[in-house]
């Protein structure tokens, strides 16, 4: 059974978590809730936006996700939380993961797949990406559901320790050269993501539990982890994690 738990970081902010006893059970109840998102926004809205992570942690996620039963995927809008700058056909390509484990296998129309073009010039791309995004989703400009993940240094997106796009106030996405991976990044910035009606983090595994527990519970220190510059404005975070990443969260 899983353990829901509610935290309180020490500068009083309050998050959500739901902690699942193995790997099998995380997968399976991380792709049940974005398929209850996304059926709940269709019956209120006609309609789902979301932003998916990359890495390794959504891949069974989204396999899983693609099997679901009953989803409209006509009323479904698949955006990218960030991209590695890299063509899509490249391993390292988190559209490539999300095409290969979910997209090319559900009834998705091509135009309701919104691609961060890892392959364009950063800084042209994210522009670009910036616009598209704002035409699919409206006036509101809010995304239903950002979907994150955290890196075992603190960066969720590609918003990575140091970089000015944690500072980032008017654009919603932003290029950036990531001298720890060597690499440039396009990254939604905290104000798109923490817009989003709904913003849920995925995390899994031992190597993540020193790392969660210090955005979590450690001192607020989003220039170091990233992950604490997201605070969704009108909901609170919820993080969906299993037991090994939970390990070292302290009872409140
Ligand atoms: O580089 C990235 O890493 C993070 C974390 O990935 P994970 O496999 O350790 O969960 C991911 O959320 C981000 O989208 C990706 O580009």
């Amino acid at each position: 059974m899983p353990t829901s738990l509610v935290i309180t970081a020490p500068d009083g902010s309050v998050a959500d978590a739901i902690v699942y006893p193995d790997a099998g059970a995380f997968v399976a109840g991380a792709a049940d809730f974005v398929a209850r998102e996304a059926a709940e926004a269709i019956a209120r809205r006609g309609r789902f936006s979301i932003a998916l992570s990359g890495g390794n942690t959504p891949k069974p996620i989204y396999a899983r996700l693609a099997a679901a039963p009953g989803l409209d995927w006509g009323r479904i809008l698949v955006a990218f939380g960030d991209e590695r700058c890299v063509p899509p056909d490249d391993p390292r390509s988190n559209y490539g993961m999300a095409r290969a484990a979910l997209l090319d296998h559900v009834p998705i129309p091509p135009e309701n797949v919104l691609r961060m073009r890892g392959e364009d010039p950063p800084r042209a791309a994210a522009a670009a990406y910036a616009e598209e995004l704002a035409r699919a989703l409206g006036p509101d400009g809010r995304l239903d559901l950002a979907l994150l993940g955290l890196g075992d240094n603190g960066h969720t997106a590609s918003l990575f320790p140091g970089l000015a796009a944690l500072e980032e106030t008017e654009r919603t996405v932003v290029a950036a050269y990531v001298e720890v991976v060597g690499m440039w990044r396009l990254t939604l910035t905290p104000p798109a993501i923490n817009a989003a009606r709904r913003v849920a983090f995925i995390v899994a595994g031992a190597d993540k539990a020193e790392v969660l527990a210090r955005v979590l519970q450690g001192p607020r220190d989003p220039e170091v982890l990233p992950a604490q510059a997201i605070r969704p404005v009108d909901s609170r975070a919820l993080w969906l994690l299993d037991a090994a990443a939970a390990a070292k969260l302290t009872a409140a």
